[in-house]
């Protein structure tokens, strides 16, 4: 890589703006996995160790600009603290007053967590005077929020307009690794897309096209496909102005030569919920207008384990069903079984898709399990992460 990275600066008694990912999933209050607060771990300790005076920043969830109780980071400070072995203080408010005096107040090696980021409206419209505000509390910015990197924000992006801007470790080691995998991709090279970000995921798509063997698609996602196929989806995710898009990366795949697979039994339901009252298995021509598909089906599942296993390169990002619920979690399960059992190289990227292989006990049997689902994807297509794009370059010597 040709950025600066921490080990390029001298950060002793300086002031550090790091921008981590530590949108973890919640329940309740609770974190239900931490493997995105561990990921930065390295980093935080090495900038406390340094004598660093550290202003930790991130978002959780889309709170849309407001401040929403839930999903205050509270329960990510205890969290880091118990990690670090060390106190971790955590503003109310993601700036002003509370938080320059605190920031005042920082001795060398001490920990500061801002609140949400995305509490402020201003944090995604990369707002240049927010910019400002973050790069006026520190000397140094770096960012290790590998997973939010494809994001173009104030605390992102923004800030690196006006302070010297480095890389953390874990966005140092995301890119080498995916950047590796990506440069002369084995074959034959699968990748599987799921999840609920449909707007998100859908058009980095037509870009895969160009670059994989075969797209797996299933999750939230499959259904907008299925439309678009002509079939009934019944109640369940839809994108409904997404429609023709996917009709036309249907039609752009078979030009290519590219095999994309899509459900062809799933599993439906009459209510959201653990244990609906009414869960059928069905072929993905039968789909009944008031169900709702929460996973796909045991031909499904097969056939996608099929797929994988006669694979070289597989990059998996979204999980097949609603897999909180252990009830849908099969077909996710199922992927990462397959995967494991795999001889391709395996690269899981996503919070919700780490947290699954977690879940499911094979997070040591795949690869990488990358910390960012949609900056995975979007490396993956070979865009320049708007992130990275803002760090300093190395000297030329
Ligand atoms: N068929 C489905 N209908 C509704 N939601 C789904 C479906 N399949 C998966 N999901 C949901 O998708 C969410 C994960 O989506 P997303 O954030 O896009 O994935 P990731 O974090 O891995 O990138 C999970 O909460 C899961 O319950
Ligand atoms: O969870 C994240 O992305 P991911 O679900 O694609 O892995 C990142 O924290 C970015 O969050 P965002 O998609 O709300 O900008």
């Amino acid at each position: 890589m040709n950025k600066k990275s921490i080990k390029d600066v001298d950060v002793h008694g300086k002031r550090v703006f790091c921008r981590v990912d530590f949108n973890v999933p919640m329940e309740q209050g609770k974190i239900t996995d931490d493997t995105r607060i561990r990921a930065a771990v390295p980093t935080i300790q090495y900038l406390i160790d340094q004598g660093a005076k550290l202003i930790l920043a991130s978002h959780l969830g889309r709170p849309k600009g407001k401040v929403v109780e839930e999903m205050r980071l509270t329960a990510v400070a205890e969290r880091l603290s118990q990690l670090l072995e060390k106190e971790v203080t955590k503003t109310n408010e993601v700036i002003g007053p509370e938080v320059i005096q605190k920031v005042a107040g920082l001795h060398n090696g001490d920990v500061l967590l801002l609140e949400n980021v995305r509490f402020d409206a201003r944090e995604e419209k990369n707002d240049a005077e927010l910019s400002r505000q973050f790069a006026a509390l520190a000397d140094l910015f770096v960012n290790d929020a590998f997973g939010t990197s494809h994001r173009a924000h104030a605390s992102t992006a923004g800030i690196a307009d006006y302070i010297p801007a480095v890389a953390g470790f874990l966005l140092q080691k995301e890119l080498e690794i995916l950047g590796s995998a990506l440069q002369t991709p084995k074959r034959p090279f699968t990748a599987i897309v799921g999840g609920a970000k449909v707007k998100d995921k859908i058009g980095v798509i037509e870009n895969l096209l160009t670059k994989v063997d075969n797209l797996i698609i299933g999750g939230g996602l499959a259904y907008t496909f299925i439309k678009a196929k002509g079939l009934e989806i019944g109640k369940s995710l839809l994108e409904e102005d997404k429609i023709e898009l996917a009709a036309s990366y249907l039609r752009q795949a078979e030009e290519a030569g590219v095999r994309i697979y899509l459900p062809v039994d799933v599993v439906v339901v009459d209510e959201f919920s653990p244990h609906p009252p009414i869960v059928k298995i069905v072929d993905i021509d039968q789909i009944p207008a008031d169900l709702e598909a929460l996973d796909i089906g045991p031909k499904t599942r097969e056939l996608y384990a099929d797929v994988i296993r006669s694979s070289q390169l597989v990059i998996w990002n979204g999980p097949m069903g609603v897999f909180e619920f252990d009830q849908f979690a099969l077909g996710t399960n199922t992927v990462a079984k397959a995967l494991a059992d795999s001889e391709a190289l395996s690269i899981v990227g996503g919070g919700d898709s780490a947290a699954a292989i977690e879940k499911a006990g094979l997070a040591d049997e795949v690869d990488h399990i990358s910390t960012g689902g949609g900056a995975s994807l979007e490396l993956l297509e070979g865009k320049i992460l708007p992130g990275v794009a803002v760090l300093n370059d190395k000297e030329v010597r």
